[in-house]
């Protein structure tokens, strides 16, 4: 298991071993002892996400639940290839609207880990490009929020992205009132 910091010290990157042979390849893409032992200890996983994106150019987000049921992520790429965003949304943190951004594919294996705290989102940058992820609160409609994916001055490489209305409507970041506490164990 390779694991590796980001710019945002919370956010990592991990890359867990594939063993390929002439059918394909072999992974453990989620073993919480491995992970242990790499010095690695996550909060428990309550939900997996998965959404198909068809069309390139799709951004979902930036998105986040407030507390007391702010998630945790943990992200990968099942097909394609998708440029997944981290945004460091926690009053009082020295990364505060500071945002990280990572390539995920199939090829590539690799997950990003988006703490709570921290906003989410990413563009797709293949057609049928699927994402998955393991969050560590459950879904709750009344507490999930958006902020504008263009309000932060993140490079994600399309300028007019397909959007639903939710985050088309969505506050820009300098107008938003977060309610994530760095430190507060959002
Ligand atoms: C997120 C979610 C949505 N839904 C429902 C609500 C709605 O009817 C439909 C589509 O929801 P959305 O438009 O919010 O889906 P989407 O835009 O894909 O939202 C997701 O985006 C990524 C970036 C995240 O980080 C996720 O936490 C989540 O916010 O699915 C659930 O039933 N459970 C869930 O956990």
């Amino acid at each position: 298991m390779k694991i590796e910091t980001t710019t945002l010290p919370d956010v990592l990157v991990l890359t867990p071993p594939r063993f390929g042979d002439e059918r394909g390849f072999f992974s453990e893409s989620w073993n919480r002892r491995t992970l242990s032992q790499a010095g690695l200890d996550l909060p428990d996983f309550v939900q997996d996400n998965h959404s198909l994106s068809a069309h390139v150019g799709t951004i979902r987000g930036l998105h986040y639940q407030a507390p007391p049921f702010a998630q945790g992520k943990l992200v990968r790429c099942g097909r394609g290839s998708l440029l997944d965003v981290a945004v460091d949304a926690r009053l009082g943190s020295p990364f505060y609207g500071q945002w990280v951004a990572v390539a995920l594919s199939d090829r590539n294996g690799r997950q990003l880990w988006v703490p709570p705290g921290f906003l989410h989102g990413f563009v797709s940058l293949e057609p049928d490009t699927e994402i998955i992820y393991k969050c560590t609160a459950h879904y709750n409609r009344e507490s999930d929020g958006a902020v504008r994916w263009d309000s932060l001055g993140i490079d994600w490489g399309v300028t007019d992205p397909i959007l639903s209305p939710k985050d088309r409507d969505a506050p820009p970041f300098a107008e938003w009132d977060s309610p994530f506490v760095y430190g507060g164990g959002a």
